[in-house]
This record gives structure tokens, sequence and C-alpha cells, in this order.
């Protein structure tokens, strides 16, 4: 192939211009640079995009569209198995040569080794980069080596690392071909629900795209970061980055947020204290990557072998009520109802609600991530996996099984006014902060002044607390 051929450049969960090292090496070949999106709906099985992530993906790639557009190239959108449209695409535009950026789930590292070896196989040369992780999996290992399976070490093992790489520069310009080929329309996708159209909500809290990503960081280090230590626990506040679904779709990189926020404690603007505790839960993020790296059933088995003969329980029913935050338990529902109207949840209700769904209902871990899987618009392998393993106790550095948390001293405890419940579980904004959380012990009168009759305005609970958990630590005897 002559120096003047394409090369392709494949944009999978890095949809940013800056600080995007594969591009950036595309570009630097000097060639004419295709950039191409697949929806690829075949690959990945049962981890195939989620109804949230679908809205969030259209979102994403429209804005990267244009962003692209205005650098003068062109987005090509190709849908079905990326093993077939990647070589075909290959070969529709004589490129000599094939970017991405690394993945690290297991149907994703398989896919791209196979596409690797069969692009190589045809001389075609395939340059893959790291723009998702500050570190790759393998870069940190324990003493004796091998990944750690607890947080604090791996999280000193991660600072001693020394430097986290400078971010690469961004890009302005992409020299393209004179022809671009066909490209699909996004709006044909039909990522966007319609009928009805249940994403209403999404669109007055998220702005999709690298211009969101970048003011949500922000906007966080402008203010909320100066309290994070603390107000990261409390769900009544807007205490958090809500980085979660750009750092998942990659449309800001940990590194680009490791410098900037480090930048600002060096400079005084942030407190150690509190910059330190933030760059830690990015430092959760590699650790759950780590941990689906080295153990790549982990969306299906349990890490801690004894609980693969939990005695779960399935129940339609059951798991229903908890979707639908019909529980009765109103911090439980409350949390279920933000992930409906804003396909997001607050991480503390997050492990809540999880804690409710394994231990209060017994219910399949499985089933919590799934529904998690489809509804969040941050729905990520690596976190949703290890996370659900760490509140159902049988994961890496897991809270303990016995451990139960207690649904009205969590509510008490991180949203004592009850805003939190009231914005969420409408039917109980009239009822005191005193009660909202336990509507059950409130008196007749006070129910009845604030409109809630238990059993037909809001549910009674659907599991009585004390005799749930003692429900639990029987079925953790069982496996003892
Ligand atoms: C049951 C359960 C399921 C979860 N599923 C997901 C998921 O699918 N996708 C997802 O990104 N996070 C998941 N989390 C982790 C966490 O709840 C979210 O990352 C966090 O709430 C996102 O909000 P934020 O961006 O404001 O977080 P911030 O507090 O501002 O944290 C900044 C970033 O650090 C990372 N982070 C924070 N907390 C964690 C954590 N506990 N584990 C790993 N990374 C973390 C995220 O990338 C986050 O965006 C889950 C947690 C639980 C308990």
């Amino acid at each position: 192939m002559s120096s003047t051929s394409p090369v392709l450049f494949w944009f999978r969960q890095d949809l940013r211009l800056d600080d995007n090292p594969a591009l950036r090496a595309a570009i630097d070949t000097g060639q004419p640079v295709v950039p191409v999106f697949v929806l690829d709906d075949v690959t990945p099985g049962d981890m195939a995009y989620g109804s949230a992530s679908r809205w969030w993906l259209h979102k994403s790639l429209d804005s990267l569209g244009e962003q692209l557009k205005s650098a003068g190239s062109t987005l090509v959108l190709r849908r079905g198995d990326a093993k077939e449209i990647i070589p075909k695409l290959v070969q529709e535009i004589g490129a000599s040569q094939v970017f991405w950026n690394r993945r690290y789930a297991k149907w994703q590292v398989e896919a791209d080794k196979a596409l690797k070896k069969s692009l190589e196989d045809d001389e075609i040369r395939v340059t893959s980069c790291n723009g998702r992780l500050l570190y790759e999996p393998w870069d940190i290992e324990t003493k004796s080596g091998g990944p750690y399976r607890v947080f604090t070490p791996f999280w000193k093992a991660l600072k001693s690392q020394g430097n986290v790489r400078d971010t690469v520069t961004a890009i302005r310009k992409i020299d393209g071909p004179s022809r671009y080929p066909a490209t699909d329309t996004l709006s044909d996708w039909a990522l966007l629900p319609t009928k009805p159209n249940w994403a209403k909500g999404f669109e007055e809290v998220w702005e999709p795209g690298e211009k969101g990503a970048m003011s949500a960081l922000r906007n966080f280090l402008d203010g909320p970061v100066d309290s994070y230590k603390d107000d990261r626990n409390r769900p009544d506040r807007n205490g958090t980055s809500r980085l979660s679904p750009h750092l998942h779709f990659g449309e800001i990189s940990p590194v680009q947020i490791w410098h900037l926020v480090r930048n600002k404690i060096s400079a005084g603007e942030v407190p150690d204290s509190q910059g330190d505790v933030f760059l830690s839960e990015i430092a959760w993020r590699e650790f759950s990557y780590s941990l689906i790296y080295f153990n790549p059933e982990m969306h299906k088995k349990e890490l801690m072998e004894k609980f693969r003969d939990f005695p779960w329980e399935h129940s339609e029913k059951k798991l229903e009520a908890w979707k639908k935050g019909q529980t009765g338990y109103p911090i439980v529902d409350a949390g279920m109802r933000q992930l409906w109207r804003e396909g997001w949840m607050h991480n503390r209700i997050r492990m809540v609600v999880g804690s409710f769904l394994v231990k209060h209902l017994l219910l399949d871990w499985r089933d919590g991530m799934m529904w998690f899987w489809d509804t969040l618009v941050d729905a990520d392998e690596a976190n949703n996996t290890a996370s659900w393993q760490w509140i159902a106790g049988c994961g890496a550095d897991a809270a303990p099984y016995f451990r139960i948390f207690n649904p009205m001293t969590q509510g008490e405890r991180f949203d004592p006014d009850g805003d939190y419940v009231r914005k969420y579980v409408e039917e109980l904004r009239d009822l005191p902060a005193k009660h909202i959380h336990t509507p059950w012990d409130a008196p007749k009168d006070v129910l009845k002044k604030a409109g809630v009759e238990l059993g037909r305005t809001y549910p009674e609970p659907m599991v009585d607390h004390k005799q749930a958990r003692q429900n639990a630590l029987d079925a953790y005897q069982s496996i003892k």
C-alpha cells in the first residue's frame, strides 16, 4: 500500500477527540484517516447495549459526528458484526492500517485478538493503544505477581506507579480521503425510544458528548469537590461528579481527569484531602477493570467460590416490585424511580437497593445486575459486575454478607430531611421528615394529613425487615 492510502480508525468506547491516543497515532501517520463506528449487537451477546445506553449512544455519536465535521472529517456509521464489517471496510477504502483503543471484557479481548490476527494475516497493520485506563490491568501487580483482590493495596500500588502518562494533544483537524465510504444514517438505527419516549427525564439532566463531559468535570471542580468526602454519600445533595456515563462512553479519559484534579490540588485550588478521595474513586474504576480482566467469567460466576452454592431465589413478582420502586421502603423506591427517570442512581442508593435485592429479597445478584445493565446510562461491564458482586458479598474486597444494610437507618443518615425520597416518591412528598423513611410507623392522622394511605397510595413494606434479615442470615449459614 502507498503512504497515501487511508488508515482506518475504529471508535469504540472512546467517543472523543481530546486525549485519544489511537486516533492521534492514526493521524500521525500523515495518511488520510477514515473514522468509523460500528453498532455491533452480535459480538457482545448478553452484553449488547441496554436501552438507556442506546439513548446515550445516539446522543454521543450525534455530538461526535458534529465535532468530526468541524475537524474536516466524516464519521462513517456501519451496523453489524464487527469482525465482518471492519475487514470489509478496510478492503473498500484500501486501508493499509487499522487503529483502535483497547477494551478489557472477555468478549472484547477475544474479538479484538481474533480480528487483529485476521487483519494481520492480510498484511494490514493493527495498532492498539490504552485510551481507557490510567494503567493497563497487567501493569499493577502484587509483590508476588498477579492481580490484587483488595482495593487499598491496589490503590497504593497504583499511586506508586509514578507518573500517569501525559494527555496526548487534542485533535483539531483530520485529513480524510477525497471520497468517504457510504455511511448509515444515525436515526435509522432507532436507538432513541419513541412509543413511549421514556427518556424525557434523561434530557433534563444529561448532556452526552465530549463537551458535556468536560463541563460536568469543570462544574464539579468549581464547587462540589471541596466537600466530596462527606457529600459523596448524600443523595439529597449534588455532591458527586456525575461523570460515570461520560467515562463509560470514553467522552473523557481518566488521564484527563487525573491531571486536571492533581493540577488543581497543586495550585491549592482543591483541598488535597478531598481531591485524593475523588481520585481514589477513579481508582475503584481501575480496580473493577483489573478484576474483570483477570476474572473473565465474573459477570456470570461469583468470585468467592463458596457463593456459587448460595440458594439465590428467582421470583418475577418480587423482582418486578423492586424494578418498579414499589417495595414499600421509601429509600429503595426512590432509588429505583430515580433510575427510571434519569437513567442513573446515586452510589449510596445503588448500594442500598442492591443490598435490598440480594439480602432482603434473596434474589440473584445477576438479576439486579442485568436490570442495571438495561436501565443505567453508565452501564459498564466492569463497574456494574464488580459492584454487584461486592454488594452481594461474593466479590473482591466485598462487604461481608452478614452486614445487611438497614434501609431505614440508611435513609435517616444519608437523606435526613427526606428530600431525596420526596423528589422521586411523589406520593410521600407531604410526609414530615420524621416519618418519611418509616411511613408504616407514622400516626394515622399524620398519614391522613399527608394524603398517604398505605396499601393504596403507597405500598406496605413487601417484606418485614427483621424477618428478611434473619432469612438472609439463615441462607448464608447454608454455605458457610
Ligand atoms: C450495585 C452497583 C452497580 C454499579 N454499576 C455501575 C455501572 O454500571 N457503571 C458505573 O460507572 N458505576 C457503577 N457503580 C459505581 C458507582 O455507583 C458509580 O460509578 C457512581 O455512582 C457514578 O456517579 P459519579 O460519576 O457521580 O461518581 P463520582 O463519585 O463522582 O466518582 C467519579 C467516578 O469514579 C468511578 N467510581 C465511583 N465510584 C465507583 C465504584 N464504587 N466502583 C467503580 N468506579 C467508581 C466512576 O467512574 C465515577 O464516574 C455501581 C455501584 C453499585 C453499588
